[in-house]
C-alpha cells in the first residue's frame, strides 16, 4: 500500500480518485484550497465523504501558500504525488487570468518542489485537452505539436507541462502529465455544461448553447478517467529511454522520465446529441438559447487514446448516454429534485 498525496481532493476528479485509492487500502493525504470558484458546500461534502475512511487526512490551504504546501508534503512524506488542483475552466480565464497564473504556474511549482524534496516514485499532474488549442488534425495525439493555446488557462497548463519536463530531466523524477478531455459524471463541476444544463432545465430556465450547437467534445466519464490514472500510477511509471530511443507513438521524452498521456473516450460527440441525451435522462425538453461561439473556446476535441491503451491495456468506454443518465440520477438524489 502506498502513501499518496493528492491535490484537489475536494474537487470533482480529485474526490473520485481519492475514493478509489482509499477503497483499495492506500493512505491518502488530500490538499485543497476550497476556493469559491463554485459552491463550496459541494467541496465540503466531497471531503466529508472521504473523511469517513480513517486512512484519509487533509489540509485545506492554497497551492500558492508555500509554507502550507511545504508543511503538508513534508509532514506526510508521500511516495506518490498526484497534482489535480488548479484553476480550471476555459471561460472564467478571460476575466480572471491572474488566478490561473497563481494556482497553475506558482502552485504547480510548489508541488514540484515537494516532489523533488521527497524523491517521489511518480509525480502525476493534470493538464488539459485545451493545450491542443487551434490544432485541427483529429484525433489529437500526444506527439502532435501543441503550441497554439487559445486561452491563458490552456497556456498555463502548457507551461506546467514544460516545467514538469525540466524537473523530470534534472532530478530524474518520473513524471506523467494527463491531458483530460471534458470529464463529466456524478459530483461534477457546476460550471460545466452538463451540470448547468440539468440545473437550468429542472428550474425551468433556458440553457445557453454556444456556437449554435456546432461543437464537438470527447466527453469522458469520471469513473473511467480515475481508473486510467490508477493504472498509470503503478504500472506505467516513465523511465528515461535507453540511448534516447523512444518507441513509435510514445510521447516519452528522449532525455527525461517524462510523458504526457491523453485520457479521453476517443469519441467526438455532437453537442446537440449531448443535449438530447440530457433531455432523455430528464424526461423533459430543454429551452435553448442559441448563442455565438465564445471567445477562446475550441470547436472540437477528440482524443487519440492509443498511448493510454498501450501503457495500461485499458481505454475509457462508458457510453455518453449512460454517463449522462448516471449524472442525472446523482443530481436528483443529491438536490432532492
Ligand atoms: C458551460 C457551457 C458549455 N457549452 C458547450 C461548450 C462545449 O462545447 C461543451 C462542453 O462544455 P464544458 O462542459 O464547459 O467543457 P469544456 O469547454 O470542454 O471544458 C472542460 O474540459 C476541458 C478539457 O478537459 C477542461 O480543461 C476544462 O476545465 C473543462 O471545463 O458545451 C455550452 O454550449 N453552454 C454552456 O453554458
Amino acid at each position: 500500500m502506498a502513501r499518496i498525496f493528492i491535490t484537489g481532493t475536494a474537487g470533482f476528479i480529485g474526490y473520485h480518485l481519492a475514493h478509489l485509492l482509499l477503497s483499495e487500502g492506500h493512505t491518502v493525504h488530500g490538499y485543497d484550497g476550497m476556493t469559491d470558484y463554485y459552491d463550496v458546500t459541494l467541496k465540503q461534502r466531497r471531503h466529508a465523504m472521504l473523511a469517513q475512511t480513517p486512512t484519509f487526512t487533509a489540509t485545506e490551504a492554497m497551492l500558492e501558500d508555500r509554507a502550507a504546501i511545504d508543511g503538508a508534503i513534508d509532514g506526510f512524506e508521500p511516495e506518490i504525488i498526484v497534482h489535480l488542483a488548479g484553476q480550471a475552466g476555459v471561460r472564467y480565464s478571460l476575466d480572471n487570468p491572474r488566478a490561473y497564473v497563481d494556482a497553475n504556474v506558482v502552485g504547480t511549482f510548489n508541488v514540484m518542489e515537494g516532489a523533488r524534496r521527497h524523491k517521489v516514485q511518480h509525480l502525476m499532474m493534470a493538464s488539459t485537452s485545451s493545450v491542443y488549442g487551434a490544432n485541427t488534425d483529429m484525433p489529437f495525439a500526444e506527439t502532435d505539436k501543441a503550441d497554439t493555446p487559445m486561452t491563458i488557462y490552456a497556456a498555463t497548463k502548457k507551461a506546467t507541462e514544460a516545467m514538469g519536463h525540466s524537473y523530470a530531466h534534472l532530478y530524474d523524477m518520473p513524471t506523467t502529465m494527463f491531458r483530460f478531455f471534458t470529464v463529466y459524471g456524478p459530483w461534477g463541476r457546476p460550471d460545466m455544461a452538463l451540470f448547468k444544463f440539468v440545473k437550468a432545465t429542472l428550474e425551468g430556465d433556458p440553457i445557453d448553447v454556444y456556437n449554435h450547437g456546432e461543437m464537438f467534445r470527447d466527453f469522458t466519464y469520471v469513473t473511467d478517467l480515475v481508473r486510467a490514472i490508477r493504472l498509470l500510477m503503478f504500472d506505467a511509471t516513465p523511465a528515461r529511454p535507453e540511448n534516447g530511443v523512444v518507441p513509435e507513438g510514445d510521447s516519452l521524452s528522449p532525455v527525461a522520465p517524462f510523458r504526457v498521456v491523453n485520457i479521453g473516450n476517443s469519441k467526438s460527440e455532437r453537442l446537440m446529441d449531448f443535449v438530447e441525451a440530457i433531455e432523455d435522462a430528464l424526461g423533459q425538453k430543454t429551452t435553448r438559447n442559441m448563442m455565438d461561439m465564445q471567445p477562446g473556446d475550441v470547436p472540437a476535441t477528440w482524443a487519440n487514446a492509443a498511448l493510454l491503451e498501450t501503457l495500461t491495456g485499458y481505454r475509457p468506454q462508458t457510453d455518453m448516454r449512460d454517463g449522462v443518465k448516471r449524472f442525472v440520477e446523482w443530481y436528483r438524489d443529491y438536490y432532492r429534485v
